[in-house]
């Protein structure tokens, strides 16, 4: 309701930009040229009166030069002139805006410098602050433009009101210091980014109004509680934290207004004025690939309750303590408190003051007066020296790395040509961070860099083939290192056995330049231009590990995101579980499950069912397959069996043969145990040995195919389901109510119904086989790929059954288990021994064999994967009852990527699709 009414109001300010504008002009014109006196007079009366009278009797009293004491105000009521109204007014709070403090022309006492010290350094600190983190998150350009605009027309305006008031401005400089302390420049970036990602009018209207509805409501709340805690300090007695509070809590509240505002209508314009001749396309783009546009989109500016319900909290106790303190307590009471409390302060260094006029005096008196300017100065000077010598070194390479990065992933061609390096290490160096994670990364480089320059005319093909052919034996050279990449292109070109294009890595004895020029072919064989595969990575790779063991005819490597979901509390040990995916929301979602589940802890059981191979074998008559299958049965000639298929491997152990029959075909189902190995390798080798075996027995056995489809590999199948397959997990946990509803915004009943109706009914409707789940393949296949499994195993492996019942005597608390009868997964053997995916077994504690148990790393990583899928489960569910999914992922799983208009007819932005949920 509240958004909607922002929204509409934004959408005012941005359609009437003009009128919005000019009536703010005109108020604020109206106020600087309003007589001053004759306002105030009539607005505060007698009150404004007498501050004024006892300000230009504080004036006179340092005129008089006398009174210095009198001047510095700080000195007590009793000890000025008794009878002064002017001494009393001065160090009575000044409530109210039009009420002029008095003293603040006159010289700073000790107190005033330390404060405004403190208040100048925070502000300088501050301002570095906001610097820093809107040049992480957005472009230059709408820093420039939110930063500017901001400030300035808060000045402006805050200036025209304060004249307007007839409060004393001549203290500006402590007042800009206090401005700068009051302005928050993320918001006006965020609104501005959201305005000029707009492609059209229509369009930037609504995103402006998209911005206050989502903004309106936390920065009004913002602005009370801001007003209000800053408005303490005008009660405080001390004269100068007053002035600076009242001065503060006004720039507040017109910071407010401009930001709701003169700062739409004005960003409505800008586009309108873009239109009109003025370029702004630039602009436009970089707003559009900004972090804090997608910070604004994405986060959808949920406001936290607990946040919230503080500040209203805040809000309740801050407005009974101004109303206590201005109307119980009315003018005469201060004094009385002012005249028993406050003790005479001799921090006066004007007190100090002596009439010899010796130059120490004078000095220290210069050193005192101007510290604040000292400290103010050193800061300054710590933060430049920071910036320039320190802070750059880090972000600006790696700005400059990340945008050719960006670059080159938006296809456009790099055809520069390699800047030579110069003699000495420059200031700002991207060559810093080329080693940084060498081991897998891969710089985006032209070809024309990469390929070996052509010292010479290519050679004839024969005088090229004989060279290849041809080692030196002395040194064991390979002849084709004697060969330019342009010859190399040419041998394989002519055809033949010499340099097969798959075989170029072995031939050339040189991975990373075999894979180059197999590149440089295919994409010319593929007409796509070299620059569209440069994107794809393929240097600083362990190649040895890729060869012979993971894939063939080889072109790079496809990068994918990987993070964490954790902690995860499993059997009472914690762990961070890796998943590489590209499903926003994916990782969030687990990591939600993880931390409810991780409240009391999963419990597990895992069983190792074995690896199986079943191959298909005919026989001329059933009753001759009968007696193959009686035979192999027996328990005698199964040892034989399992003798001869253990023989292939020092860890694969047959357990056990389960046969079908069809017709005359046998389905011989080898189950094995692989030790810490997936183990599709080691048992098809063990199956191959024992079909051997079986024939030697019944010659007349045909064999059609190693795999017969019953084993069940890759293909969803119900016998993996009903007698498993690799490891059969069960995890178990109950969650509080407390967990449910703190974690989750749920309760167990609400997540039993949808468990029953979805996970069993539905399923059941839809003839599922294993598929009693929410997305255990979204967890399984995301482990699977950080740590190296097969990933089209993930079909068998995402078998699950997840199952929930309200637990404990009052029902509240959740009871949860998630069974999976056939986990495929090893941590030796496959994709397990690349540097990445071991990374990611380490991380889990679990990489290679285990030392001393061989099948404990891979039982427990068998364990991990269940209660993963447990959590993402736990959480997916949650937010389906809640309606939180299309929420969740237009926040985390949306590409921003701008459609073109080609493809987009109806010229929807993705913003504004954004706003559909
Ligand atoms: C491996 C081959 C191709 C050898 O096959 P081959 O006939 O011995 O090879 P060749 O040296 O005679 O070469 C023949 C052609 O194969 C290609 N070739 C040959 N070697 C390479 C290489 N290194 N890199 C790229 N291409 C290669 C190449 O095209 C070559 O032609 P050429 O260019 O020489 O005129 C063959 O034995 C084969 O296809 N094996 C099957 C492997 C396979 O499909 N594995 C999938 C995994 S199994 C699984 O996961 C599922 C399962 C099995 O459990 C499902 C089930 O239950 O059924
Ligand atoms: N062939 C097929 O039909 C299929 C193959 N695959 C692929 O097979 C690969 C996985 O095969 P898999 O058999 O798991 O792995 P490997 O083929 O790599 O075999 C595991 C190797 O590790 C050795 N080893 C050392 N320590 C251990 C230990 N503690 N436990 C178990 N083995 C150990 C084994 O020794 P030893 O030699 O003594 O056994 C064996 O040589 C994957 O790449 C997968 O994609 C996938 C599906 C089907």
């Amino acid at each position: 309701m509240i958004g909607r009414l922002f929204r509409a109001h934004g959408e005012f300010c941005a359609s009437h930009p003009w009128e919005v504008i000019v009536a703010l002009l005109t108020i604020t014109a109206c106020m600087l040229t309003l007589d001053k006196g004759s306002t105030l007079e009539q607005a505060n009366g007698l009150s404004s009166t007498s501050a004024t009278t006892a300000a230009a009797a504080a004036a006179a009293a340092a005129n008089s030069g006398g009174a210095a004491s009198a001047a510095s105000g700080t000195q007590p009521p009793m000890m000025a002139s008794a009878s002064s109204s002017a001494t009393s007014s001065r160090h009575r709070p000044c409530h109210g805006w039009g009420q002029s403090c008095d003293g603040l022309e006159a010289e700073y006492n000790a107190a005033d410098v330390i404060l405004m010290t403190i208040v100048r350094c925070t502000a300088v600190l501050y301002c570095y602050y906001q610097f820093c983190s809107l040049h992480r998150l957005g472009s230059k350009y709408v820093l420039g433009i939110a930063g500017l605009f901001t400030f300035f027309s808060s000045f402006i305006f805050t200036t025209a009101i304060i004249k307007f008031l007839g409060s004393d401005i001549s203290d500006l400089k402590d007042a800009l210091f206090v401005l700068l302390l009051v302005i928050d420049l993320s918001n006006s970036g965020r609104l501005a980014q959201l305005a000029l990602s707009g492609s059209n009018q229509a369009e930037v209207t609504q995103n402006i109004a998209r911005g206050l509805e989502l903004l309106g409501p936390t920065i009004s709340l913002d602005t009370i509680v801001e007003v209000l805690l800053v408005g303490v300090g005008t009660l405080s007695g001390v004269q100068r934290l007053e002035v600076l509070c009242m001065f503060a809590v006004l720039s507040v509240l017109v910071n407010y207004v401009v930001f709701m505002t003169f700062y739409p209508a004005c960003l409505s314009l800008i586009f309108d004025l873009s239109r009109n001749g003025v370029d702004i396309s630039a602009v436009r783009e970089r707003a559009k690939g900004s972090l804090l546009l997608k910070s604004l989109t994405e986060e959808e500016q949920k406001a936290n309750p607990v946040l919230q319900r503080v500040k209203l909290i805040m809000t309740t106790g801050l407005m009974i303590v101004h109303i206590y303190s201005r109307v119980v307590f009315n003018s005469s009471d201060y004094d009385a408190v002012e005249k028993t409390l406050s003790p005479p302060l001799n921090l006066n260094v004007n007190n100090n003051r002596t009439d010899s006029g010796e130059i120490t005096d004078i000095i220290i008196k210069w050193l005192t007066m101007s510290a604040d300017h000292i400290v103010i100065f050193i800061v300054l000077i710590a933060l430049v020296i920071k910036l320039i010598f320190f802070d750059h070194r880090d972000t600006l390479p790696n700005q400059l790395h990340q945008s050719t990065t960006a670059k080159a992933s938006q296809t456009t061609p790099l055809e520069e040509e390699p800047k030579p390096t110069p003699s000495h290490t420059p200031l700002f160096s991207i060559e810093e961070h080329s080693s940084t994670n060498a081991a897998t990364q891969t710089d985006v480089v032209s070809v024309r860099q990469r390929l070996t320059p052509p010292v010479r005319p290519p050679r004839p093909l024969q005088e090229c083939l004989k060279l290849l052919n041809s080692t030196d034996e002395s040194d064991g050279v390979n002849g084709a290192s004697a060969l330019s990449d342009e010859e190399i292109i040419a041998i394989i070109k002519a055809g033949g056995s010499h340099c097969p294009l798959y075989k170029i890595e072995s031939v050339l004895d040189d991975a990373v330049r075999g894979i180059r020029i197999r590149r440089q072919l295919i994409a010319e064989r593929a007409k796509l231009p070299m620059s569209r595969l440069e994107v794809l990575p393929y240097e600083h790779f362990d190649y040895s590990k890729v060869m012979n063991a993971c894939c063939e005819n080889v072109l790079g490597y496809v990068p994918i995101p990987v993070g964490y979901a954790g902690p995860l509390l499993l059997d009472g040990e914690t762990y961070y579980v890796p998943m590489a995916t590209t499903e926003g929301a994916l990782v969030a979602s687990t990591n939600r499950g993880c931390k409810a589940l991780s409240v009391r802890g999963v419990r597990s059981v895992v069983e190792d069912v074995g690896m199986t191979r079943a191959p298909c074998v005919r026989f001329p008559s059933v009753a001759r397959a009968s007696e193959a299958k009686k035979w192999i049965e027996s328990a005698e000639n199964y040892e034989v069996v399992k003798t001869e298929f253990d023989s292939t491997s020092r860890f694969g152990r047959l357990k056990e043969c389960h046969i079908a029959m069809d017709g005359p075909q046998l389905y011989i189902r080898f189950v094995a145990l692989t030790g810490d190995a997936m183990g599709m390798n080691m048992v098809s080798k063990g199956a191959e040995m024992a079909l051997r075996c079986i024939k030697r027995q019944f010659p007349d056995m045909q064999i059609i195919s190693l795999s017969g489809n019953f084993c069940c590999d890759k293909k969803p199948a119900a016998i993996n389901w009903i007698k498993g397959r690799g490891k059969r997990v069960v995890t178990e946990c109950t969650i509080s109510a407390a967990t449910l509803r703190s974690v989750l915004k749920t309760d167990a009943k609400t997540l039993v119904e949808c468990n029953k109706l979805k996970n069993m009914s539905g399923s059941a409707m839809a003839g599922s086989i294993g598929g009693n789940n929410a997305h255990a393949a979204n967890m399984v296949t995301a482990v699977f790929l950080a740590t190296g499994q097969d990933p089209a195993q993930n079909v068998t492996s995402s078998n699950c059954s997840t199952a929930m019942e309200c637990w404990n005597e009052n029902n509240e608390d959740l009871y949860m288990t998630c069974t999976m009868p056939s986990l495929e997964v090893g941590t030796v053997g496959g994709g397990t021994g690349l540097p990445g995916q071991g990374a990611c077994l380490d991380l889990l504690g679990v990489r290679g064999a285990h030392a001393t148990h061989p099948g404990d790393n891979a039982r427990k990583l068998a364990q991990i994967v269940c209660a993963t899928v447990m959590a993402g489960e736990l959480s997916l569910m949650a937010a389906l009852v809640n309606s939180d999914l299309v929420k969740s992922h237009m926040r985390h799983n949306r590409s921003s990527i701008a459609v073109s208009s080609a493809n987009n007819p109806l010229n929807v932005s993705v913003s504004s699709c954004s706003t559909i949920s």
